[in-house]
C-alpha cells in the first residue's frame, strides 16, 4: 500500500464550516404562512436553523455560534468589530475551512464589505440572509443558507473575497447591494454576480479584482473601534444643517450622497469647503447607486481637497471611510484607498 500523502487526511475529511448567527429575517418568524412582510426578525436560534437543514451534513461538518440576535439595522460599529474579530480568530484555526454569517438583509452589504476589508484570510466567508421568514410561503432562507454552506465549503470559493448567497446567486460582498425591499431578488450588483449555486454545487464565472483580505492594508486584529462617519442625502432644496450638525456631533468624515455624479448644490459649496478647511473629510458619492463618481467632474476636488467614493454607494463609502480613517486622515491617501479597494 502507498503511504498517504501529506495533507491527504485533511483533503479527505469533510470541510468544516462555522455558522455565525446574528439575527435578521433568516431567523425570523411570523404568525401565518401568508405573513411574508409582517413578522418578527431575529427570533430563531442558530441551532434550530441548522437542525432544520439535515442535508447540510452531507456538504460539511457544520456547527453554529449565536453571536447576536438582532435586526441588522440595529448593528453598530461595535458589533461590526466584534463580529470581524470572531471571524478572523476562527479562520486562523486549522480545523475551520469556511465561515457563514447569517444576517439581516438591511445592512448586510455594509458587513460584507467591512469583512472584505479587514479579515486577512483567503478562506471563504459567506454572508447570507433571507427576504422571507421561515414561516412564510416560499420562504427563501433554507435554500439561501444551504447555498451559503455549499459556497463556504467549496475550494473554488477560496480567494474570491467575502461572498453573499441570495436567490441562487453568488455575489461579491464588496459590490452587492440590497435594492428591493420586498422581493427574494433583492440583492444585485452593477458588476454582476460571480456565479451561482445550483443543486448543491458552486459555478463561478468571474472573480473580483479589488484589494481585500490578505492583500488589504487593514487588519481587524489591530482595529478596536471605528470613527464616526455621517451620510448626508442629496436632493433639491437642501439645507447645510445636516452637514454642520453631523460635524458638531463628532463626524470625522461626511459622505455626500450627492445627486447624479455626486454633484453638490452651488449654495452648499461654501459650507462643505469651510468644514473641510476645519478638518472634516468630504467624500462625494452618489444617491443614484450605480455608476461611479469621478474626481474633478461636477466639482473641483483637487482644489477643494475633497475625495470621491469611486463606485461605492454611500453606505459602502461610509464603511471604507471609517476603516481608512483608522490609518490615515490624509486626503491623497484616502483617495488612493478609494481607488484601490
Ligand atoms: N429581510 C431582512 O432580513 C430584513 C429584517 C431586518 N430589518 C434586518 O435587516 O435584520
Amino acid at each position: 500500500r502507498e503511504a498517504p500523502q501529506p495533507g491527504a487526511a485533511a483533503a479527505l475529511r469533510k470541510p468544516s464550516v462555522v455558522i455565525l448567527a446574528t439575527g435578521g429575517t433568516i431567523a425570523g418568524a411570523g404568525a401565518e404562512a401568508s405573513n411574508s412582510a409582517t413578522y418578527q426578525a431575529a427570533k430563531v436560534p442558530v441551532d434550530k436553523l441548522i437542525a432544520a437543514l439535515p442535508n447540510l451534513g452531507e456538504v460539511a461538518t457544520v456547527r453554529g455560534e449565536q453571536v447576536f440576535q438582532i435586526a441588522s439595522e440595529s448593528f453598530t460599529n461595535a458589533q461590526l468589530v466584534q463580529l470581524a474579530k470572531r471571524v478572523a480568530a476562527l479562520l486562523k484555526q486549522d480545523d475551520v475551512d469556511g465561515i457563514v454569517i447569517t444576517h439581516g438583509t438591511d445592512t448586510l452589504e455594509e458587513t460584507a464589505l467591512f469583512l472584505d476589508l479587514v479579515v486577512r484570510s483567503d478562506k471563504p466567508i459567506v454572508v447570507v440572509g433571507s427576504m422571507r421568514p421561515s414561516t412564510a410561503l416560499s420562504a427563501d432562507g433554507a435554500l439561501n443558507l444551504t447555498d451559503a454552506v455549499v459556497t463556504a465549503a467549496s475550494p473554488d470559493s477560496r480567494g474570491k473575497g467575502v461572498l453573499v448567497t441570495m436567490n441562487d446567486e453568488i455575489q461579491a460582498g464588496r459590490d452587492v447591494s440590497k435594492r428591493i425591499n420586498i422581493k427574494p431578488s433583492a440583492f444585485a450588483s452593477q458588476w454582476g454576480p460571480l456565479g451561482m449555486v445550483v443543486e448543491g454545487k458552486t459555478y463561478y464565472f468571474r472573480a473580483p479584482v479589488k484589494r481585500r483580505g490578505p492583500s488589504s492594508e487593514f487588519d481587524i486584529d489591530t482595529i478596536d473601534a471605528l470613527p464616526e462617519v455621517a451620510i448626508v442625502y442629496g436632493s433639491g432644496n437642501m439645507s447645510p444643517v445636516a452637514y454642520t450638525a453631523a460635524v458638531q456631533a463628532g463626524a470625522k468624515a461626511i459622505i455626500h450622497a450627492g445627486t447624479g455624479n455626486g454633484s453638490v448644490a452651488g449654495y452648499l459649496v461654501d459650507t462643505l469647503r469651510d468644514l473641510r478647511a476645519k478638518g472634516t473629510l468630504i467624500i462625494r458619492s452618489s444617491r443614484v447607486g450605480d455608476g461611479f463618481v469621478l474626481r474633478n467632474a461636477e466639482q473641483p476636488d483637487d482644489k477643494y481637497d475633497w475625495v470621491v467614493a469611486h463606485d461605492l454607494n454611500p453606505q459602502k463609502a461610509k464603511i471604507l471611510a471609517a476603516v481608512a480613517l483608522t490609518k490615515t486622515g490624509d486626503t491623497r491617501e484616502l483617495q488612493r484607498i478609494f481607488w484601490e479597494y
